[in-house]
């Protein structure tokens, strides 16, 4: 049962190689692919990570056994062959996660892969030097680059994750990393090495790959044992970022220029990207700078949000957003990492799911009439953007005549209404109080409220309760955060927005 289990596993991830291949469903691949699967279960789990050859001589030993064990049955060797079975039914089932996340990270790409719109052709006219530059140095794409499939390079129960996205001229490829000089390490992060290179002699680029000797592989290999679907799963990461630097298309998002797929360590079509060239982002350097230059990376930063806040793909969030994500190019900031981005918006059923948590302070965005939390992605990106680059680069030696503006913008307090909807408990005491345990003020408007609640350090929100005071004045609650907030017909919530 569970060699069966197995043999429709290895099906189902050929298929999805054959799909990648877009290869038509009556094609040789799809046919291979039921033959090969359909084989001695017992040989698949083997195949997966050894060579052809070790499979077949095992098929072959368990053959022999089986005729040997019809002869003598002997009461050992049936122990023997339970444990190995024992033995093949646990590795099948510790690899069972890894192959649910390649399944994810596949179906992940392609739906970033087949997202309608595309990005609006540049006439040759308007091409820079430097893209005038590229032109020249590409070559025509061999045509074997773009329709190679390699049979029996990769284990049979793994779909490869080779995939080709549709670049604008000028298109690099390999024969261009394998021209290349002076190649120089640039940095790593979990996943990645990035190397610059000399193309051409007049170009510089930046070349990405996973690094086999990176976190992500290690701890991988270190898990499941197998070096060839651990580089699978990561390079789906840069896969996907190379989708979206394709889709994705604006000044202050680094260039594609091309890619190649290539055999590297054993393991074939391993992928490596070719980029415009940065300067790794350096905070402590940045600060040393002049404020304009400062300025001006803020700024690229505020014109990246606001692309992504409206991306032909959606509201595009960076869920890891670090200054390490970001190159400078030229004096401005390009990001560069995007394998954390995601257009998925949070799904919700009330205010509450629509939790957006820091380290320094919480929000509760409102949950849209078709259970999607509003402006969820821009706000992450905003707020990150203001507690990692505005708070430290736009303060410090400003121009004086500039201050006050820019305290407005790093200290803006805005406050968003969320009509019908009251927090139901994060109370706090103040004076004088019409509530023993909660702070319940009378004020005279809306801009008093907001007032006082500036004016209380603990104050996060407020509930505009409709009811008054003898004199008439309205009663307002104030609140330490809005964690708790829930439908409230004839009251109106009003959050505390910083940044
Ligand atoms: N185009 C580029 N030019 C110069 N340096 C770059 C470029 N792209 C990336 N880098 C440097 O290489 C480092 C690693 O790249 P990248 O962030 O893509 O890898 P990663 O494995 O996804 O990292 P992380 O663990 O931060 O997610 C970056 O922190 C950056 O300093």
């Amino acid at each position: 049962m569970n060699y069966m289990a197995e043999a429709q596993q290895c099906e189902e991830l050929w298929e999805i190689q054959c799909e990648l291949r877009a290869q038509p469903q009556s094609s040789p691949c799809h046919l291979d692919a039921r033959s090969s699967c359909s084989r001695a279960g017992v040989g698949l789990i083997i195949m997966r990570r050894r060579k052809i050859a070790v499979a077949a001589a095992f098929c072959l030993s368990f053959f022999i056994g089986t005729l040997l064990n019809l002869l003598c049955a002997p009461v050992g060797f049936h122990h023997h062959q339970e444990q190995r079975r024992l033995q093949d039914e646990t590795d099948a089932a510790s690899l069972r996660p890894l192959l649910q996340q390649l399944r994810e990270r596949y179906e992940e790409v392609l739906r970033y892969r087949d997202h309608r719109a595309t990005p609006p052709p540049t006439s040759a006219r308007l091409l820079r030097p430097l893209e005038r530059r590229l032109m020249d140095l590409a070559q025509p794409q061999p045509k074997w680059e773009s329709n190679k499939v390699k049979r029996g390079s990769v284990s049979p129960a793994l779909g490869n994750n080779k995939i080709d996205v549709s670049l604008r001229s000028p298109r690099l490829g390999c024969q261009d990393i394998r021209n290349g000089s002076d190649v120089r390490y640039l940095g790593s992060g979990y996943t990645k090495a990035v190397y610059k290179s000399l193309l051409n002699g007049s170009v510089s680029v930046a070349l990405k790959s996973v690094d086999f000797g990176g976190h992500d592989i290690q701890n991988c290999v270190r898990h499941y044992g197998t070096l060839e679907d651990c580089y699978r799963l990561a390079s789906f990461k840069i896969l996907k970022e190379m989708i979206l630097l394709q889709r994705l298309q604006h000044p202050n998002i680094l260039q594609l220029y091309g890619y190649c797929y290539q055999d590297s360590n054993d393991i074939s079509d391993t992928l490596t990207t070719i980029t415009e060239l940065g300067s790794p982002l350096e905070m402590i350097q940045l600060l040393q700078t002049p404020w304009e230059d400062r300025f001006r990376i803020c700024l690229s930063l505020v014109r990246l949000l606001h692309y992504l806040a409206h991306s032909p793909l959606g509201s595009i969030t960076l869920l890891d957003f670090r200054p390490r994500q970001f190159v400078v190019v030229d004096g401005e900031l390009k990001v560069t990492d995007l394998d954390d981005a995601s257009m998925d918006e949070t799904p919700c059923i009330s205010h509450t799911d629509c939790f957006l948590e820091f380290p320094a302070r919480n929000f509760t965005l409102q949950c849209s009439a078709e259970g999607k939390c509003q402006n969820m992605n821009e706000k992450r990106n905003l707020y990150n953007a203001y507690r990692f680059f505005f708070t430290y680069l736009l303060p410090h030696s400003a121009p004086s005549s500039l201050r006050p503006l820019l305290d407005v913008i790093v200290n803006a307090t805005e406050y968003k209404e969320v009509p019908h909807a009251v927090v139901a408990e994060e109370d706090y005491r103040c004076w004088p109080s019409y509530h023993h345990t909660g702070c319940l003020l009378s004020v005279f408007d809306l801009n008093e409220a907001k007032d006082v609640c500036r004016s209380h350090s603990q104050c996060q929100a407020f509930v505009w309760t409709n009811q008054t005071t003898w004199t008439g004045r309205p009663l307002v609650f104030f609140k330490t955060g809005s964690r708790t907030l829930v439908s409230a017909l004839d009251k109106t919530t009003y959050l505390k927005l910083t940044g």
